[in-house]
This record gives structure tokens, sequence and C-alpha cells, in this order.
């Protein structure tokens, strides 16, 4: 590694720049509350903080998403050897997708957040900073895109999620595990990168509508045809390898003869979609028949993000989710 690198450090808000209990708790300190002192940076790195956002991230919007790509492409095309995001957690696996749609993450991309505030006993935030600088210091970690540091693990994009609704250790990627972790301010990888990049050929800010529907016992067409007219396009979270109650299927196919695509994924947290193992209405056999798209293995939130972001760009849902033999994208 050449003896200095510099890493832009962008804010947008979340738990770990919450501001202390006294002011209004949508209030969030700026990049400056989370940068290292520089008596206190891992050693041969330079930070330089900018604000992009400041905001919870349930607030965070597909607009929001550009304006943080934005940002991080200024960061790299200004020449960083890496870039940290810091964020809240609630939407930072989506977050962290949209950034490897939407950035040619040439360096290193981290994305990180917290789970107690600043001023909570043991806040996670400053050691989250600071292995988050450590990774994206390390040219290694380019090649897997942007991926989540959190608790010293290493999570990749496509597969990170958030497991555990308030415990310090919230990250985990279920299909695969950690790509790697941070100790004594080192990266070490376990795994190699991911397969496949999730970049997309071009982008455009987001104007593709697109709605998110979760099948369970008893959820018929109802749901489908009550958004039908407000969407240009339908994600949903199917049950198991890619089925749905014979009655949401119906309106679903009704939907995709519309013109409005409807793509499936599972609402698993673990497993790919299949192809031709079950038929009859509702399932995989009959949607991927009908002329459904189908996600792979990615999950219902993420794969809204590459239909809205794709579709926004003029790509075809059916060059954004791949069809050929069951294994989607
Ligand atoms: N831990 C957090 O950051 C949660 C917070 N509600 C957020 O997502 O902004």
């Amino acid at each position: 590694m050449p003896s200095r690198r510099s890493i832009g450090l962008i804010a947008t808000g979340g738990t770990i720049s919450v501001a202390p209990p006294s002011a209004d708790s949508q209030q969030h300190q700026g990049v400056g509350a989370l940068t290292p002192r520089q008596d206190d940076r891992p050693e041969g790195i330079d930070v330089f903080p900018r604000d992009a956002l400041s905001l919870s991230s349930r607030r965070m919007t597909p607009d929001d998403l550009w304006t943080l790509a934005s940002a991080v492409n200024e960061e790299i095309a200004a020449g960083r050897d890496g870039v940290v995001v810091t964020h809240g957690t609630d939407t930072l696996e989506e977050t962290v997708y949209a950034l490897g749609l939407l950035v040619d993450t040439r360096v290193p991309v981290v994305v990180t957040g917290a789970m107690r505030s600043p001023h909570l006993a043991g806040p996670d935030g400053p050691a989250n900073v600071r292995a988050a600088i450590v990774a994206a210091a390390d040219p290694k970690l380019a090649p897997y895109g942007p991926t989540v540091v959190f608790q010293d693990e290493v999570h990749v994009a496509r597969l990170v999620t958030k497991m555990h609704s308030a415990r310090v250790a919230a990250f985990g990627s279920p299909a695969a595990g950690p790509v790697g972790f941070v100790a004594e301010d080192r990266l070490e990888l376990l795994l190699g990168p991911p397969p496949e990049t999730d970049l997309l050929p071009r982008a455009s800010p987001p104007t593709t509508r697109v709605g998110l529907l979760h099948a369970a016992t008893g959820i018929d067409g109802s749901v489908a045809d009550a958004i039908a007219s407000d969407v240009d396009a339908v994600v949903v979270a199917a049950l198991g390898a890619g089925h749905v109650s014979p009655s949401l299927g119906a309106a679903l196919v009704r939907l995709a003869g519309a013109g409005k695509p409807v793509v499936i994924t599972s609402r698993c947290p673990d497993g790919a979609l299949l192809s031709h193992t079950y038929g009859g209405a509702g399932s995989e056999t009959e949607l991927r028949r009908a002329g459904l798209h189908f996600a792979g293995t990615l999950s219902a939130p993420k794969a809204r993000l590459r239909a809205l972001f794709g579709m926004s760009a003029g790509i075809p849902a059916d060059e954004l989710f791949h069809p050929a033999d069951g294994a989607g994208r």
C-alpha cells in the first residue's frame, strides 16, 4: 500500500450521528462529530469529511440515493483512495445496494452506521467508523463493490441484511456470511469478491414507481389490484421458492399483461427461486410461464431498487432480471 491514503467520509444522518436527547429527536450532528481526531486515526490515513444528507434512514428516498451516489462519485473523481458513508441502519442494506447499481466503485466504498446513539453507554459508532476507514483504505476491497463494515465484519452489498432490530451485532449475510473482518487496524479478507457486479450499464435520476407486496397466508389478488394504477412495476416477496396464492398470482399476471413488470423474489432470507419444481396456479412454473420476472437471490427491497433505477434509465425488466435457467440475477 502507498504510504498515505486519503478517505472521503460522507455523513447522511442515522443513529450514529443523532444529537443528544435534549434536542429534537430528528436532529443529526454533522460529519464533524463523526470524524476521528487526527491523533485518533489509523496510521497513514487522511480523512476528508463532508455532509451529504441529514436524516433518519426511514426518510431516505430514491432521490436521496441519487444525491448520495453523486456525492460518492465526486469523492472518487477527486482522487480519494476510498470512501466511507455513515448511514442509519434501518435502510442501510438498500443504500449500499443502490450504490452498487449507480457507482463504478474503482476504489473501496464502505457503508457503516451505529445501533447505539453517541450519548448512550457503549456507543458503537466510533469503532464502526474506524473499522470502515481501515477497510476503505485497503485497495484489496475494491473488487468487492460497495460493502458494509459493521462490528468489524465486512459484508457485500448483495447479501447483507439487518438481522436484529436493536443489538449492536445487527448485520449479517445469511447466504454466505461476512467476506472478511477488521482487526488491529488491518483488513483481512476470507472469501473472494462476488461473481458478478450489480452496476447498471447506465443511470438516470429515479422516476419509476415500483410497489412492493408481501405474500402471506390468505393474501389474495386484491392487494395487487389496489395498487395497480399507482405503480409502473411491482416486486413481490413471494412464499418459499417463488409462490403466491392462486388469486394473487392471477392478479399479478393481469398486471404484467397490462405492461407493468412484476418481479418475484422470496420472503425467505436465504436460498434461490426455483423454476420447474412446483406446478399449478400460483406456482413458480406458472408465474414464469406467464412472463413474470424472477430476481434470483436478491431480496425484495434490493430487487425493487434494481427495477426502480434500471427502468428509470430505460433498461427493460428482462435485461435487469435474466430469466435464463431459473437462476435469475
Ligand atoms: N440504528 C439506526 O441508525 C436506526 C435509525 N432509526 C435509522 O435507521 O436511521
